[in-house]
């Protein structure tokens, strides 16, 4: 029978087993803290920070939320950004994606120190993470949170066959990259799909594990997915619904017919979102660490 994969319970599990970290920290007389920067018009954007907020208040780690008027000068986002680089209360700073239009988002990641940069989006820490698992500081929180789902549902990567569809700098290239790194959460054979793949099909069809993310509602189905295949649904997207809020959450994935066909697959609500979430408050805890030298035993 296909295994639903419970995003929710995995990242209670692990929301639970950094609250010894936390406390170790704490006795050594650190805080672990967390600041958010929302400068965004998005509407998805608004709920994902606050439960960014909500989480760090449930596991003890202090959060900072800073929001800036989406018709503010670029300016004042540096400039609220080397603030927090400056203050020694803040080990991780987040700034949410997607930024208004005036502000160039790469330069806005790079403004971030790197030893606080918890969203592993600076060049320095993409470089690292790149150069292979003894020189990586962060691992970005989508992909890490991946990552931990296929280990704790035993879902083997070394050797398989892996299609990651999509290829931006938040989800596809890392996770791409992370599955082929020579460590046990890799050894896969990756290929990266995108726009321009001509038989998008022939690729996901000879797959052991597919991560959709391409941002299109449902662009993947059953008759696209090899029998038995591991499916990860990144895509988190609100299509109109005759619900409370006027929407439905859809994946990148047909979750019904996709189901019938694969061994393993995450849901959408509740499969990969929960994780991101989760990994953040992990490489908080880890920076942390590391900018007080309180050495602590990350789950
Ligand atoms: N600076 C960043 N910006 C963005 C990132 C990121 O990792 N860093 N990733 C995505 C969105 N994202 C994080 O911000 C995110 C998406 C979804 C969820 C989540 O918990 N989803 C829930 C449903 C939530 C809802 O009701 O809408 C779920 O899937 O169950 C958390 C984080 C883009 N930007």
């Amino acid at each position: 029978m296909t295994e639903v994969i419970d995003g929710n319970a995995v990242a209670a599990e692990i929301r639970e087993d950094l609250s010894d970290a936390i406390s170790t920290l704490e006795q050594a007389g650190t805080v672990p803290g967390l600041a958010t920067v929302l400068m965004s018009d998005d509407p998805a954007s608004e709920t994902y920070v606050s439960m960014k907020q909500r989480d760090c208040e449930e596991v003890g780690i202090n959060g900072i939320h800073v929001e800036l008027d989406n018709d503010a000068p670029a300016d004042e986002l540096y400039e609220t950004i080397a603030d927090l680089n400056a203050d020694d209360e803040v080990h991780g700073i987040l700034v949410q994606s997607p930024l208004v239009e005036q502000v160039n988002e790469r330069e806005a990641f790079r403004a971030v120190a790197p030893e606080k940069d918890v969203d592993c989006f600076h060049p320095e820490n993409v470089g690292r993470m790149v150069a292979g698992p003894s020189h990586a500081r962060f691992k970005p929180c989508t992909p890490h949170g991946i990552l931990k789902l296929l280990d704790h549902y035993d879902v083997e990567t070394e050797g398989a066959e892996a299609v990651v569809v999509g290829r931006s700098n938040i989800v596809g290239k890392p996770m791409a990259n992370l599955l082929a790194q020579n460590d046990a959460t890799g050894n896969a054979t990756v290929t990266v799909c995108h726009s321009r793949t001509e038989d998008l099909e022939a690729h996901t069809k000879n797959a052991d594990i597919v991560v959709a993310a391409v941002g299109v509602p449902e662009f993947i189905d059953g008759t696209m997915l090899k029998e038995g295949a591991t499916v990860i649904d990144v895509g988190i997207n609100r299509v109109d619904a005759e619900t409370e809020k006027g929407y439905k959450l859809v994946g990148d994935v047909e979750f019904a017919s996709a189901r019938e066909v694969a061994d393993t697959i995450t849901p959408v609500p509740g499969g990969v979102g929960p994780m991101t979430r989760a990994m953040l408050l992990w490489n908080t805890v880890k920076a942390a660490s590391e900018q007080t030298g309180v050495d602590v035993d990350l789950p």
